[in-house]
């Protein structure tokens, strides 16, 4: 049951990891700690058709058709204004730059621009999130994404004065944002009580309908050996739980990768990854 009341947590500087978020009372195994909304998502290229275009919501007929669909009048509502500005431009080059590539954030890029353009987002929200360190490899290759995505704001006539915010500082400071903050929406299926029973909800890579931005879950750090976990239902909307008996004060922290594998992967996805060296608990300990 989810709990009324205002979340069991606060976000505070650690010691070694930046920010981070900690419980402010205890919480029980199993305990429901908060939802978060996305501030951004979109879903991946294969799922364009059969999830909702606003929540991510797993379409009963999947569609063939080249327009959006949603899952209900509410989605419908919400993504209005932003869609409307979407649908004015041709995404042929820039979606299929992503596709050939295998660029996923671009994406979310295009739709918090359209989001901003439409009135739905400010430019700056995700300033506050930690940016990854990027080479001067990593943004030469960012640029073309950047040239296609204000190419086609530019060729549907949107406004100058509207896309005035979309520079390639914006551009790349986004998708550095985005590369460390993003999660991939992975539906688990099954009620949220078959979930709770289980000690880690683990869901097959094919659950997979997008990915999203979220404010209060980019605080969380990661551990190896997580003490809370990330979990989807039916749609975009993140669950925060806790793994294990939690005491006031103590870091809440979730797992970022596939924590079955040994020590010298993990550490090298969470360092190509993310741009750190983890310093958890069992790292340290050379498991
Ligand atoms: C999603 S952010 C988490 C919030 C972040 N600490 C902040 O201040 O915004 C991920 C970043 O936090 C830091 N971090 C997270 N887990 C860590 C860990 N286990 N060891 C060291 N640094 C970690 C790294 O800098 C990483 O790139």
């Amino acid at each position: 049951m989810e709990r009324p009341g205002p979340p069991p947590i606060r976000v505070a500087l650690t010691n070694s990891a930046g920010r981070g978020v900690f419980a402010t009372r205890r919480i029980a195994s199993g305990d429901l700690m908060h939802t978060a909304s996305p501030v951004v998502c979109y879903p991946s290229l294969a799922t364009l058709h059969s999830v909702c275009y606003f929540c991510l919501r797993r379409l009963p007929n999947a569609t063939a058709a080249p327009t959006a669909s949603y899952c209900s009048d509410e989605c419908m509502e919400h993504a209005e204004a932003f869609h409307e500005v979407e649908a004015k431009a041709d995404w042929l080059a820039h979606d299929e730059h992503c596709r050939t590539q295998g660029l996923k954030y671009p994406l979310l890029v295009k739709r918090l621009a359209c989001m901003v353009i439409s009135g739905n987002a400010s430019a700056d929200c995700l300033d506050i999130l930690q940016p990854a360190p990027l080479s001067s490899g990593m943004i030469s290759e960012m640029e073309r994404g950047f040239d296609l995505l204000r190419d086609a704001f530019i060729k549907a006539d949107i406004g100058d004065e509207q896309i005035a915010f979309l520079n390639k500082q914006w551009y790349i400071g986004l998708l550095a944002r985005i590369r460390i903050n993003a999660f991939r929406v992975e539906l688990a299926g099954g009620s949220y009580e078959d979930l709770l029973s289980l000690a880690a909800a683990s869901v097959a890579t094919e659950a997979s309908v997008g990915n999203a931005v979220y404010m209060l879950p980019s605080f969380y750090n990661h551990d190896c050996d997580p003490n809370a976990h990330i979990i989807w239902l039916e749609n975009a909307s993140a669950r925060l739980k806790a793994l294990r008996d939690i005491d006031p004060g103590e870091e809440l922290r979730i797992c970022y990768i596939d924590a079955s594998l040994d020590r010298d992967a993990r550490r090298a996805i969470l360092f190509e990854g993310f741009g750190f060296h983890c310093n958890c608990g069992r790292c340290l300990s050379g498991d």
